[in-house]
């Protein structure tokens, strides 16, 4: 298989942890914003997470220094266009990203204006290049949840024009679902489609409360339901897709190997199963690497790839319109 020339669906992927690192040295120094260093590989040494981080939070860590730089419209702007002209030049068909509005507040900017510019570095590149695109908005568990209805309200005007969905991301605590089931009401309320970061550091019981309390349609990740039977058989039965990012979750310590990852488990048996980056530059790769890993790993067919691309189309929160385009790729 040609991984590269494969055509591939990215539906989890956060913007702040894809930045070139050569454009956080650029808009530092525009924005005279002092860096450790100038040199890129240095850069890129300080943005990339270690192979095993001692948890998530470690992992987590790496996020800062591209968020110091992404604080203007022209930054994010730049960023999101970016990250969408290097997955279309790998062939990525359809990309989700994903980023906390609540992270890029500290120079004013309002919510409205961060999801604006985001959405406008993506039509960008939607128009030079042969890749379809669309946002979820995330809410970090780590900042007071208090701003979370404001940032909702931001992203309505932009719903189904390149916003599409919430999520939470950060840190997972057992039971976090109890506390956010008002705003992913709210959410769903308001149009938003839902998935949910769960079942990675977190418990199998995160899961099955991300689905039955948020109402989650997409579970960020979910690898622990492979030790929770209620929660395994509550995916399948609502047909929740996994967005499984394994090369993060051998780095964050979700899984102690590849080889261990349940993902051949998990598909062989009817769980939805998608492949994904989770963080182009903190995790060190890009959708090529990631379907390579998976392929070779596990030894999966051309024919297991394209069924996992065309749950990958059925799973996503793209137009009809965009599914059925996406769809003439598949063999
Ligand atoms: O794998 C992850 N799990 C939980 N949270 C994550 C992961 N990758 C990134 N994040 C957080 C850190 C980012 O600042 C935030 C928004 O993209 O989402
Ligand atoms: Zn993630």
């Amino acid at each position: 298989m040609n991984y590269f020339d494969l055509p591939k669906i990215d539906l989890h992927c956060h913007l702040d942890g894809s930045v070139r690192p050569q454009t956080v040295i650029d808009l530092a120094k525009q924005q005279n914003i002092t860096l450790p260093s100038y040199d890129v590989d240095e850069i890129n040494a300080l943005m990339v997470a270690p192979e095993t981080c001692p948890n998530l939070p470690e992992y987590l860590s790496r996020f800062d220094l591209p968020v110091s730089v992404m604080q203007t419209a022209e930054s994010l702007e730049r960023i999101s266009f970016e990250l969408f002209e290097d997955a279309a030049k790998e062939n990525v068909k359809y990309l989700e990203v994903r980023f906390a509005p609540q992270l890029h507040i500290q120079n004013g900017l309002t919510y409205e204006e961060i999801i604006a510019s985001a959405v406008k570095g993506m039509k960008k590149a939607e128009a030079l290049y042969d890749i379809r695109g669309n946002y979820i908005l995330s809410m970090v568990k780590f900042l007071p949840s208090d701003t979370i209805p404001q940032v909702i309200d931001a992203g309505v005007g932009l719903l189904n024009q390149g916003v599409v969905a919430f999520d939470l991301a950060g840190s997972e605590l057992d039971g976090f679902s109890h506390d956010y089931a008002t705003f992913a009401q709210d959410a769903k309320d308001k149009g938003y489609r839902v998935t949910i970061h769960a079942g990675e550091q977190g418990c199998g019981q995160n899961v099955y409360e991300a689905i039955s309390i948020l109402g989650a349609e997409r579970i960020g990740h979910g690898v622990a339901i492979k030790d929770h039977e209620q929660a395994y058989n509550l995916v399948k039965d609502e047909d929740v897709a996994l967005e499984t990012c394994p090369s993060s979750n051998v780095q964050t310590k979700a899984i102690p190997e590849l080889s261990q990852h349940p993902i051949k488990a998990f598909y062989k048996d009817g769980v939805p199963v998608t492949i994904n980056t989770d963080n182009r530059t903190v995790s060190n790769t890009t959708m090529t690497d990631e379907v390579r890993k998976v392929v070779e790993q596990f030894g999966l067919s051309e024919e297991d790839y394209y069924q996992i691309y065309q749950m990958s189309v059925k799973h996503s929160f793209a137009s009809d319109d965009v599914k059925q385009a996406l769809m003439q790729f598949a063999k």
